[in-house]
């Protein structure tokens, strides 16, 4: 069952002296709808979502999910992250399998360990040890050990940076194609615009000094959304204007599209 995502007046200094990171972040999230973060680095995206997952927690403000206010991690609204971290002593689907016993479930969790990663195109491998797999079908393992355990709220970290191309635009699908299936809510950070506009129902930009949310842009673009299909550059280029804005805002100066681009890119 899908869940809604609420921020409130979320404000955050990781010590009492310093700048605060995050300030007055208000976000809502609905039900099933997927939202891609973007903002330059060090704007605050992963301590914002490290928070929604209850990971950290803010100096103030609130965070609930569904009317449940978060207080700490819960396999209901699951984080999964740039590097899957596997256990290489265990088999794929034993890896899998242990987010459904951190999550209580009973004997029968490796048999809906080895059917996730049948869903996530690792049927045949459920017997292999993490190291024995590319850097992409780890992902995939990670992938299906968040997903195994039913959330209600998927939050993703930059979890496709590090694989190419190809990988990567099949993992973005599988993703899509699951979180619609299970109806579940999708927040994910990213570097990558293009990722923005195919993974976001909504795209949130990010300013910096301190981190706030400067625009929530509605995506227009009917899924299935890849790049080269009408309206996928458009979506694009409006998005990227939105982030030199962003920019703008902290620096004053008024960067081209070209610095942006280059901003986002490092
Ligand atoms: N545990 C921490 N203690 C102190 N400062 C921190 C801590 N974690 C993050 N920061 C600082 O908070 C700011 C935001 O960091 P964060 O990682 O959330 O940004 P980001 O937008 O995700 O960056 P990037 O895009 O480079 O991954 C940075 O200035 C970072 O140095």
């Amino acid at each position: 069952m899908s869940t809604s995502v609420h921020v409130a007046e979320l404000t955050h200094r990781f010590n009492k002296q310093a700048e605060p990171v995050l300030s007055d972040v208000n976000l809502r999230v609905d039900a099933g709808e997927t939202l891609a973060i973007v903002g330059e680095s060090g704007c605050g995206k992963s301590t914002l979502l490290h928070m929604i997952a209850g990971m950290v927690m803010p100096s103030t403000g609130t965070v609930s999910i569904g009317n449940e206010p978060v207080r700490a991690p819960n396999p209901r609204w699951n984080i999964m992250f740039q590097r899957a971290a596997l256990y290489p002593w265990l088999s794929i689907v034993d890896n899998v399998a242990l987010g459904l016993e951190f999550a209580g479930a009973g004997r029968e969790r490796r048999h809906r360990a080895a059917a996730m990663l049948e869903r996530v195109g690792l049927g045949d491998r459920v017997d292999a040890r993490p190291q024995d797999l590319s850097g992409g079908q780890q992902q995939r393992v990670a992938l299906a050990r968040s997903l195994v355990v039913s959330p209600s709220v998927i939050l993703l970290d930059e979890p496709f940076s590090a694989l190419d191309t190809f990988t990567r635009s099949d993992l973005q699908a599988e993703v899509l194609s699951i979180v619609a299936e299970q109806g579940i809510t999708l927040i994910q950070v990213t570097h990558d615009l293009d990722e923005a506009v195919i993974m976001g129902d909504r795209i949130a930009v990010m300013e910096r000094a301190p981190g706030r949310i400067h625009s929530l842009i509605d995506n227009r673009m009917p899924p299935p959304r890849q790049p080269g299909r009408p309206g996928f550059a458009g979506m694009r280029d409006e998005l990227l204007a939105a982030f030199g804005r962003a920019r703008r805002n902290l620096s004053g100066a008024d960067p081209s599209p070209v610095a942006a681009s280059v901003a986002v890119n490092a």
